[in-house]
């Protein structure tokens, strides 16, 4: 079921996704996050520092699964995803960095992370807050869009328009990473809660795709229909079109 919530501003849709994920907290200290990249989530996690640093919010007893990382960059690398989660959540709130997970994009044998991250995950249990971005072209995590999609987390090749996309972080398109571990649709699908977020006019006509349209593995996020509790927060123009 898709709760949508359509908010106004910048600020109102940062506070609404941060805002679920510390009643979560609150209610549930030993909650199970799963976090997203992208620059979406920034914002969310900048207030959930505010909230922390208020004594509104601890991550004390929480810990963390991330969707995915790039293959063949460290975690040191600046556009690493476990440096930009380290950069911009974890270094500023209680939660042990050990309690962090972010896909391995360095081991030798890539599939093997993805194994290892299977194996992590399926002791977990269950996630009970999944925060997910979205891709232009209905991505979510890495799962891009094509004939068939894979549940358990795996390794994909990127998308040109992904790659494109996400050069902007780099100093070059040739230095974005082809491939990418991330967690399957299944595993996705598996969390208690989703919170899907989005804002600005480019994601608009996507999001109605993947909210109102067929679901489809030619846009990944369309799958979330299927689950029982996701909750959508939009900002006014990513929520135009639904
Ligand atoms: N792998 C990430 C996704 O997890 C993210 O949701 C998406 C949208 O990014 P943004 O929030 O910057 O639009 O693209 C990236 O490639």
């Amino acid at each position: 079921m898709l709760n949508i919530i359509k908010v106004k501003g910048e600020q109102l849709f940062n506070e609404t996704g941060a805002g679920i994920i510390a009643s979560l907290l609150q209610s549930n200290p030993r909650a199970v996050l799963g976090l997203a990249t992208g620059s979406t989530p920034v914002g969310v996690y900048q207030k959930l520092i505010e909230l922390y640093r208020e004594g509104v919010v601890s991550f004390k007893q929480a810990s963390s699964y991330n969707l995915d990382e790039y293959i063949g960059l460290s975690a040191d690398h600046p556009q690493s995803y476990r440096k930009f989660m380290n950069e911009k959540l974890f270094n500023h709130i209680d939660i042990p960095l050990e309690n962090t997970h972010v896909p391995s994009g360095t081991t030798a044998v890539p599939e093997e992370a993805a194994a290892e991250y299977n194996r992590l995950l399926g002791a977990v249990g269950q996630i009970d807050l999944q925060l997910l971005g979205l891709g232009h072209n209905g991505h979510i995590g890495f799962n891009e869009p094509g004939e068939e999609l894979q549940g358990p987390t795996h390794i994909v090749e990127l998308d040109e328009r992904t790659r494109q996309a996400n050069a902007r972080f780099f100093r070059s398109i040739d230095e974005v990473p082809t491939h990418a571990i991330t967690m399957g649709i299944g595993s996705i699908l598996q969390a208690k809660q989703i919170l899907l977020m989005a804002k600005g006019e480019d994601k608009a006509e996507i999001v109605a795709r993947a909210l109102k349209g067929p679901i489809t593995t030619k846009c990944p996020a369309s799958f979330l229909q299927t689950h029982p509790n996701v909750v959508v927060v939009l900002d006014q123009a990513a929520g135009g079109l639904v």
